[in-house]
């Protein structure tokens, strides 16, 4: 079996509002190996956020160790941790966090830019995924140009354009209309089939049916982590063939 791209051992974070400390994350471990397609799901408060924050590098654990790509990352200081997360991984926010001022090609290449390379290269890049996320006849739009769907699509092309080992999402159809959403879901069925790596935060019960692998939280733990639909589906046809 292939190397986890992500391993968590006993993740804990709490928080300290004067006198009282709220334990948010009371012991999370799991592993996520490449090509998976992760929901993590759970009601309001049981700490789905707080655990996004730590696997996309935004925030430290209190303790636990969390090894991305080989790396503890619950070590390293704010420097290293910022260079781990434009390496290693790709953002796809609710309200898209597009930068109002630049066009779709400039989006795109965000992460690139960041990461350090050449003009020449990010523009190749950012082209092709642009066009692979159906936005070829939109390149040089801004975002108050486009639709919620098209902007939602940039955001996607922005999050692959490192090729990160995994692309993490909160709430990513959240604030789309149903035929919009629906068409992002298919993108996001596509990139997984083309093996990307996708851990999602969502209360759409449509992601639920499509993803391999459901990791339900209840107050800080794992209650449940479950196949999805997805891999049912595939023990299934192993089982006739
Ligand atoms: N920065 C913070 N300081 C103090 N408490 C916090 C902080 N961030 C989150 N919390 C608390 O941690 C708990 C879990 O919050 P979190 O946002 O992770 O939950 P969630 O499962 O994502 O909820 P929702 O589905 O409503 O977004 C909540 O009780 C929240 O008030």
């Amino acid at each position: 079996m292939a190397e986890p791209i992500i391993s968590l051992r006993d993740i804990r974070k709490s928080y300290k509002m004067g006198d009282v400390i709220s334990q948010v994350l009371q012991g999370v471990s799991f592993d996520i190996y490449p090509g998976e397609y992760v929901c993590i799901m759970g009601p309001s408060g049981c700490g789905k956020s707080t655990l996004l924050n730590v696997l996309g590098c935004l925030d430290q654990p209190t303790s636990g160790d969390y090894f991305l790509g080989g790396e503890n990352v619950a070590t390293l200081n704010d420097d290293d941790l910022s260079a781990a997360r434009n390496r290693n991984l790709g953002f796809i926010f609710q309200s898209y966090n597009l930068i109002q001022q630049l066009t779709v090609v400039e989006n795109i290449s965000v992460p690139m830019y960041y990461g350090g390379a050449d003009d020449h290269h990010m523009r190749e890049v950012a082209i092709r995924l642009a066009q692979q996320v159906g936005l070829g006849h939109r390149l040089y739009h801004k975002p108050n140009e486009l639709s919620g769907g098209q902007q939602q699509r940039v955001a996607i092309a922005r999050a692959l354009s490192n090729s990160p080992l995994m692309i993490l999402a909160d709430e990513a159809t959240g604030n789309l209309d149903s035929k919009s959403g629906q068409e992002i879901l298919a993108l996001f069925d596509e990139l997984n089939e083309q093996g990307k790596t996708l851990v999602f935060v969502t209360h759409d019960e449509r992601m639920v049916e499509r993803c391999s692998r459901i990791i339900r939280l209840r107050d800080g733990v794992v209650e449940r982590d479950e196949p999805g639909a997805k891999a049912k589906q595939k023990l299934a046809q192993m089982a006739v063939a």
